[in-house]
């Protein structure tokens, strides 16, 4: 199905993804709203095209893309809402928003992350909160990281949503010269996996920064995939093929990328870094640094085994040693 009508879409965020999305949107015929917090960040934007902040090169067009900082303004009128910052950040970005804003609209996660504290997937939080019906909401997945796309790299994107009309809606909207796009109906298996994920690229970061090696790491990240695997299944079974690239497509990218953000910040923490100064460091957020907390919390219903995501978890809330945590790894993984 092609595009055919312009679509009215908003753009909660005005980090890396939030600007790759706007590129690809941009391919398309749809008229978008971008919402960024930072006024100063709005103002260059409206002025010379590009976001100074994140993916600079990228050219937005400004006919197509109106830039605004107020969170009513940007949503009003829209038909879909696309919501593109860190999970952590999401209450603060939609301040001031009520369930009647976003009545009869489509809310689409680009969020590969959990809600800290509260312990919830971002689409069960934004149900809960606004009351958006399971049939309008959707996530964005699959293997993409926003420099690729920003260097119009050919990508593959995956749509999941339990309405089957929504999938393929959004599905629609994301596809252009350079991004493939597929509708399937698996939410929460897949936005669990894209959380996991990042847990595991943290650990593949704290392995290589101690010095590990390849051989070590492609065991690391065949274990993970089990250990994904007995959590998603234990969470929320159903028949799902996790070698598909929304899965396992995803864990392999942000595992062995140079542009991961996990894997960089993992790498950090592998070398001595601390918490505080290996995010000084980044001028990007890790999500999996507030996930791991999340899934190791839920966990303690579930009881599933997991040695890596509580590896992780020891180093970065409970102080373990990181060559301790992987030395007991090491007797655990086959
Ligand atoms: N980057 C990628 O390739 C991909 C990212 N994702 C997901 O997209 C989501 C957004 O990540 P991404 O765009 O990479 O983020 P980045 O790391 O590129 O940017 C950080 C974002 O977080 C915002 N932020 C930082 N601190 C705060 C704060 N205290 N309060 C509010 N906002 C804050 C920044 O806003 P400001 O600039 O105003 O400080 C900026 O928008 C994540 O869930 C990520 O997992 C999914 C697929 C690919
Ligand atoms: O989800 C991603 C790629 O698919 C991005 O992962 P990072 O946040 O680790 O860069």
């Amino acid at each position: 199905m092609k595009v055919t009508q312009p679509v009215r879409l908003t753009m909660v965020g005005g980090g890396s993804w939030a600007t790759a999305l706007v590129k690809i949107l941009s391919e398309n015929n749809v008229s978008v709203k971008w919402w960024l917090r930072k006024t100063t960040d709005a103002e260059h934007l409206k002025k010379f095209g590009h976001n100074p902040s994140y993916l600079s090169d990228v050219q937005i067009n400004t006919r197509k893309v109106k830039v605004c900082t107020k969170i009513r303004e940007a949503v009003r009128d829209s038909d879909y809402i696309i919501l593109a910052v860190p999970a952590a950040f999401i209450g603060d970005a939609l301040t001031g928003l009520k369930p009647e804003h976003f009545k009869e609209k489509y809310v689409v996660s680009a969020i590969k992350g959990m809600i800290p504290g509260a312990n919830q997937l971002v689409t069960d939080w934004v149900s809960e909160q606004y009351g958006v019906p399971t049939k309008r909401m959707s996530v964005i997945a699959g293997p993409c990281h926003a420099e690729e796309v920003a260097l119009e790299k050919q990508s593959y994107l995956t749509i999941a949503s339990q309405d089957p009309d929504c999938a393929e809606r959004v599905a629609d909207l994301l596809r252009c010269r350079f991004v493939q796009t597929t509708p399937v109906d698996d939410i929460y298996g897949i936005e669990y996996s894209a959380v996991m994920k990042n847990i595991i690229a943290l650990a593949c970061g704290i392995t290589r920064g101690l010095g590990y090696g390849d051989n070590f790491q492609a065991v690391l990240v065949s274990n993970a995939m089990q250990e994904i695997k007995r959590f998603v299944d234990a969470i929320y079974p159903k028949h799902r093929d996790l070698s598909g690239s929304a899965y396992l497509g995803d864990l392999l990218v942000t595992a062995y990328s140079p542009f991961s953000r996990n894997r960089t910040f993992g790498t950090l923490i592998g070398r001595g870094y601390t918490i505080q100064s290996a995010q000084a460091e980044m001028n990007m957020i890790a999500e999996g640094y507030y996930a791991v907390k999340s899934i190791y919390e839920i966990n303690r219903k579930f009881g599933v085994d997991m040695p890596i995501t509580n590896a992780v978890y020891n180093i970065l809330y409970e102080r373990a040693a990181p060559t301790g945590e992987m030395n007991g790894l090491k007797q655990v993984l086959q």
